[in-house]
Protein backbone atom coordinates (compact mmCIF):
# COMPACT_ATOMS: atom_id res chain seq x y z
CA UNK A 1 0.00 0.00 0.00
CA UNK A 2 1.37 3.41 -0.79
CA UNK A 3 1.52 6.18 1.78
CA UNK A 4 2.17 9.76 0.20
CA UNK A 5 2.12 13.08 2.20
CA UNK A 6 0.66 15.66 0.13
CA UNK A 7 1.59 19.60 1.20
CA UNK A 8 1.77 18.35 4.84
CA UNK A 9 1.68 21.17 7.21
CA UNK A 10 1.57 21.91 10.54
CA UNK A 11 1.27 25.35 12.36
CA UNK A 12 2.11 25.75 16.01
CA UNK A 13 1.29 28.79 17.67
CA UNK A 14 2.06 30.63 14.29
CA UNK A 15 5.14 28.85 13.35
CA UNK A 16 5.17 25.87 10.83
CA UNK A 17 7.30 22.83 12.29
CA UNK A 18 5.91 21.06 9.17
CA UNK A 19 6.10 23.30 6.03
CA UNK A 20 4.33 21.85 2.56
CA UNK A 21 5.82 18.48 3.00
CA UNK A 22 5.10 16.33 0.21
CA UNK A 23 6.75 12.77 0.31
CA UNK A 24 5.74 9.65 -1.96
CA UNK A 25 6.91 6.05 -0.34
CA UNK A 26 5.78 3.54 -2.66
CA UNK A 27 4.32 -0.06 -1.92
CA UNK A 28 6.85 -2.02 -0.44
CA UNK A 29 9.56 0.59 -0.45
CA UNK A 30 11.43 1.84 2.20
CA UNK A 31 11.68 5.57 2.64
CA UNK A 32 14.41 7.60 4.97
CA UNK A 33 13.28 11.10 6.85
CA UNK A 34 17.07 12.52 7.82
CA UNK A 35 17.36 15.76 8.87
CA UNK A 36 19.16 18.15 12.04
CA UNK A 37 17.37 17.85 15.41
CA UNK A 38 14.23 19.73 15.68
CA UNK A 39 13.72 19.58 11.30
CA UNK A 40 10.10 18.23 12.11
CA UNK A 41 10.95 14.51 11.34
CA UNK A 42 9.21 13.35 14.27
CA UNK A 43 6.19 16.06 13.76
CA UNK A 44 5.45 14.35 10.24
CA UNK A 45 5.58 10.71 11.64
CA UNK A 46 3.14 12.01 14.21
CA UNK A 47 0.43 13.04 11.37
CA UNK A 48 0.95 9.61 9.73
CA UNK A 49 -0.09 7.67 13.14
CA UNK A 50 -2.71 9.72 13.71
CA UNK A 51 -0.94 11.09 16.73
CA UNK A 52 -1.28 14.78 15.34
CA UNK A 53 -3.83 16.61 12.98
CA UNK A 54 -1.95 18.62 10.04
CA UNK A 55 -3.04 21.81 10.06
CA UNK A 56 -3.58 21.83 6.34
CA UNK A 57 -2.32 18.80 3.54
CA UNK A 58 -3.38 15.41 3.17
CA UNK A 59 -1.91 11.72 4.03
CA UNK A 60 -3.09 9.41 1.60
CA UNK A 61 -2.95 5.49 2.35
CA UNK A 62 -3.51 4.06 -1.17
CA UNK A 63 -6.68 5.84 -2.21
CA UNK A 64 -7.69 6.96 1.33
CA UNK A 65 -7.46 10.13 3.06
CA UNK A 66 -6.42 9.15 5.97
CA UNK A 67 -8.70 11.79 7.81
CA UNK A 68 -11.51 9.70 6.26
CA UNK A 69 -10.43 6.60 7.95
CA UNK A 70 -12.13 5.22 11.21
CA UNK A 71 -9.44 5.15 13.71
CA UNK A 72 -9.70 1.23 13.97
CA UNK A 73 -9.47 0.89 10.69
CA UNK A 74 -6.18 3.07 10.12
CA UNK A 75 -4.37 1.15 13.34
CA UNK A 76 -5.08 -1.99 11.47
CA UNK A 77 -3.19 -0.42 8.36
CA UNK A 78 -0.46 1.73 9.74
CA UNK A 79 2.21 0.39 13.07
CA UNK A 80 4.17 3.03 14.86
CA UNK A 81 7.29 2.44 16.53
CA UNK A 82 8.14 6.04 18.05
CA UNK A 83 9.74 7.87 20.13
CA UNK A 84 7.04 9.01 22.53
CA UNK A 85 6.28 6.73 25.93
CA UNK A 86 5.35 4.18 24.21
CA UNK A 87 4.69 1.69 27.38
CA UNK A 88 4.11 3.56 30.68
CA UNK A 89 2.87 0.52 32.90
CA UNK A 90 5.18 -2.25 33.61
CA UNK A 91 3.70 -4.99 31.26
CA UNK A 92 5.15 -8.04 30.30
CA UNK A 93 7.28 -8.15 27.19
CA UNK A 94 5.18 -11.00 25.75
CA UNK A 95 1.84 -8.85 26.97
CA UNK A 96 3.04 -5.66 25.53
CA UNK A 97 3.76 -7.58 21.46
CA UNK A 98 0.25 -9.27 21.98
CA UNK A 99 -0.72 -5.69 22.28
CA UNK A 100 -0.26 -5.35 18.51
CA UNK A 101 -3.31 -7.35 18.50
CA UNK A 102 -5.68 -4.47 19.76
CA UNK A 103 -6.96 -2.76 16.38
CA UNK A 104 -7.90 -6.16 15.68
CA UNK A 105 -9.47 -7.39 18.56
CA UNK A 106 -13.23 -8.74 19.67
CA UNK A 107 -13.55 -6.98 22.75
CA UNK A 108 -11.89 -9.04 25.79
CA UNK A 109 -11.56 -12.36 23.86
CA UNK A 110 -8.39 -14.24 24.47
CA UNK A 111 -5.99 -14.47 21.44
CA UNK A 112 -6.61 -17.16 18.76
CA UNK A 113 -3.82 -19.94 18.37
CA UNK A 114 -3.22 -18.17 15.64
CA UNK A 115 -2.27 -14.59 17.31
CA UNK A 116 -0.45 -16.62 19.46
CA UNK A 117 2.07 -18.08 17.38
CA UNK A 118 2.55 -14.72 15.59
CA UNK A 119 3.10 -13.32 18.90
CA UNK A 120 5.88 -15.86 19.51
CA UNK A 121 7.61 -15.77 16.09
CA UNK A 122 7.65 -11.98 16.17
CA UNK A 123 9.98 -11.97 19.32
CA UNK A 124 12.01 -15.17 18.42
CA UNK A 125 12.47 -13.16 14.92
CA UNK A 126 13.09 -9.85 16.98
CA UNK A 127 15.40 -11.50 19.38
CA UNK A 128 13.31 -10.91 22.50
CA UNK A 129 11.72 -14.45 23.77
CA UNK A 130 13.86 -14.75 26.33
CA UNK A 131 12.44 -11.78 28.09
CA UNK A 132 9.03 -13.08 27.37
CA UNK A 133 8.14 -12.92 31.09
CA UNK A 134 10.19 -9.77 31.97
CA UNK A 135 8.42 -6.40 32.75
CA UNK A 136 8.99 -3.94 29.94
CA UNK A 137 10.14 -0.93 32.02
CA UNK A 138 13.41 -3.37 33.79
CA UNK A 139 15.00 -3.58 30.05
CA UNK A 140 17.54 -1.92 28.51
CA UNK A 141 16.82 0.75 25.46
CA UNK A 142 17.40 -1.94 23.02
CA UNK A 143 15.81 -4.64 24.44
CA UNK A 144 12.78 -2.33 24.72
CA UNK A 145 13.18 -1.05 21.48
CA UNK A 146 12.79 -4.62 19.77
CA UNK A 147 9.74 -5.44 21.93
CA UNK A 148 8.23 -2.41 20.01
CA UNK A 149 8.66 -3.67 16.74
CA UNK A 150 7.92 -6.55 17.64
CA UNK A 151 4.54 -5.31 18.87
CA UNK A 152 4.49 -3.14 15.51
CA UNK A 153 5.14 -6.61 13.46
CA UNK A 154 2.46 -8.67 14.82
CA UNK A 155 -0.31 -5.95 14.35
CA UNK A 156 0.30 -7.31 10.67
CA UNK A 157 -0.16 -3.16 9.34
CA UNK A 158 0.41 -2.62 5.77
CA UNK A 159 2.72 0.57 6.96
CA UNK A 160 5.31 0.85 9.17
CA UNK A 161 6.56 3.77 10.53
CA UNK A 162 9.45 3.60 12.27
CA UNK A 163 11.44 6.62 14.31
CA UNK A 164 15.17 6.39 15.08
CA UNK A 165 14.38 2.63 15.29
CA UNK A 166 17.91 1.86 15.85
CA UNK A 167 18.90 4.63 18.23
CA UNK A 168 19.79 1.86 21.34
CA UNK A 169 20.81 -1.13 19.49
CA UNK A 170 24.14 -1.96 19.42
CA UNK A 171 25.84 -2.84 15.60
CA UNK A 172 24.69 -5.98 15.64
CA UNK A 173 20.72 -5.65 16.64
CA UNK A 174 20.83 -2.44 14.21
CA UNK A 175 22.22 -5.13 11.25
CA UNK A 176 19.41 -7.03 11.80
CA UNK A 177 16.66 -4.52 12.33
CA UNK A 178 17.37 -3.18 8.97
CA UNK A 179 17.48 -6.49 7.69
CA UNK A 180 14.07 -7.26 8.69
CA UNK A 181 12.87 -4.03 7.74
CA UNK A 182 13.91 -5.13 4.05
CA UNK A 183 12.90 -8.42 4.35
CA UNK A 184 9.26 -7.47 5.65
CA UNK A 185 8.10 -6.03 2.36
CA UNK A 186 5.93 -3.42 4.25
CA UNK A 187 5.73 0.32 2.79
CA UNK A 188 8.44 1.81 5.40
CA UNK A 189 8.86 5.63 6.11
CA UNK A 190 11.98 5.79 8.91
CA UNK A 191 13.55 8.82 10.91
CA UNK A 192 17.23 7.68 10.77
CA UNK A 193 19.88 9.90 12.55
CA UNK A 194 23.17 7.56 11.60
CA UNK A 195 23.31 8.39 7.14
CA UNK A 196 25.58 5.31 6.60
CA UNK A 197 22.49 3.11 8.02
CA UNK A 198 19.94 5.30 5.74
CA UNK A 199 22.16 4.66 2.49
CA UNK A 200 22.10 0.85 3.41
CA UNK A 201 18.71 0.57 3.83
CA UNK A 202 16.77 3.16 2.21
CA UNK A 203 15.12 3.02 -1.34
CA UNK A 204 15.10 6.46 -1.08
CA UNK A 205 15.87 9.55 0.95
CA UNK A 206 14.17 12.97 2.32
CA UNK A 207 15.89 15.53 3.64
CA UNK A 208 14.32 17.69 6.19
CA UNK A 209 15.49 21.13 7.24
CA UNK A 210 13.76 23.66 9.12
CA UNK A 211 10.33 22.02 8.65
CA UNK A 212 10.62 22.04 4.58
CA UNK A 213 11.67 19.25 1.95
CA UNK A 214 15.25 20.33 0.67
CA UNK A 215 15.75 17.67 -1.89
CA UNK A 216 14.57 13.32 -2.08
CA UNK A 217 15.88 10.66 -4.00
CA UNK A 218 17.90 8.48 -4.15
CA UNK A 219 20.42 7.73 -1.73
CA UNK A 220 23.52 8.49 -4.22
CA UNK A 221 21.56 11.67 -5.17
CA UNK A 222 20.58 13.43 -1.98
CA UNK A 223 23.67 11.79 0.17
CA UNK A 224 26.05 14.28 -1.63
CA UNK A 225 28.84 16.45 0.40
CA UNK A 226 26.80 19.57 -0.71
CA UNK A 227 23.77 18.57 0.35
CA UNK A 228 25.35 17.45 3.78
CA UNK A 229 27.38 20.35 3.93
CA UNK A 230 23.98 22.95 3.51
CA UNK A 231 22.04 20.96 5.83
CA UNK A 232 24.13 19.57 8.68
CA UNK A 233 26.90 22.18 8.58
CA UNK A 234 29.28 19.08 8.37
CA UNK A 235 32.09 18.04 5.21
CA UNK A 236 32.05 14.63 4.44
CA UNK A 237 33.72 12.86 1.95
CA UNK A 238 31.34 10.18 0.01
CA UNK A 239 32.94 6.52 -1.00
CA UNK A 240 30.59 3.32 -2.35
CA UNK A 241 30.64 0.97 0.49
CA UNK A 242 33.36 -2.14 -0.99
CA UNK A 243 30.53 -4.92 -0.73
CA UNK A 244 27.48 -3.34 -1.30
CA UNK A 245 28.06 0.07 -3.34
CA UNK A 246 25.79 2.33 -1.60
CA UNK A 247 27.69 5.85 -0.67
CA UNK A 248 29.37 5.77 2.68
CA UNK A 249 29.91 8.89 4.66
CA UNK A 250 32.99 10.05 5.69
CA UNK A 251 33.10 13.07 8.58
CA UNK A 252 35.91 14.96 8.91
CA UNK A 253 36.55 16.78 12.27
CA UNK A 254 38.23 20.17 12.11
CA UNK A 255 41.92 20.03 13.45
CA UNK A 256 42.50 21.20 16.45
CA UNK A 257 45.97 23.05 15.70
CA UNK A 258 48.29 23.63 19.24
CA UNK A 259 48.44 27.43 19.82
CA UNK A 260 52.50 28.13 19.26
N1 LIG B 1 3.93 20.29 20.73
C1 LIG B 1 4.85 21.17 20.31
N2 LIG B 1 4.68 22.49 20.55
C2 LIG B 1 5.58 23.40 20.12
N3 LIG B 1 6.69 23.08 19.43
C3 LIG B 1 6.91 21.79 19.17
C4 LIG B 1 6.00 20.77 19.58
N4 LIG B 1 6.48 19.56 19.17
C5 LIG B 1 7.64 19.83 18.53
N5 LIG B 1 7.90 21.15 18.54
C6 LIG B 1 9.05 21.83 17.93
O1 LIG B 1 8.98 21.53 16.54
C7 LIG B 1 10.28 21.39 16.00
C8 LIG B 1 10.37 20.07 15.28
O2 LIG B 1 10.36 19.03 16.25
P1 LIG B 1 10.49 17.50 15.83
O3 LIG B 1 10.44 16.70 17.09
O4 LIG B 1 9.52 17.20 14.78
O5 LIG B 1 11.97 17.49 15.20
P2 LIG B 1 12.88 16.29 14.77
O6 LIG B 1 13.38 16.62 13.40
O7 LIG B 1 12.18 15.00 14.94
O8 LIG B 1 14.07 16.44 15.83
P3 LIG B 1 15.08 15.38 16.50
O9 LIG B 1 16.06 14.99 15.43
O10 LIG B 1 15.73 16.22 17.56
O11 LIG B 1 14.30 14.23 17.06
C9 LIG B 1 11.25 21.55 17.16
O12 LIG B 1 11.74 22.88 17.16
C10 LIG B 1 10.39 21.31 18.38
O13 LIG B 1 10.87 22.03 19.49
Amino acid sequence: MDLVLDGLTVVTNGRSLVDDLSLDVPSGKIVGLIGPNGSGKSTALRCVYRALRPSSGTVFLGRDELSDLPLRRSARLVAAMTQDGAVELDYTVEEVVALGRTPHGRGNAPLTRRERELCEKAMERLDVAHLARRGILGLSGGERQRVLLARALVQEPRILVLDEPTNHLDVRHQIELLSLLKAVGLTVLVVLHDLNLAAAVCDRIGVLSRGRLVTAGAPWNVLTPETIADVFGVEVTVVPHPLSGSPQLLYSLPVERPQP
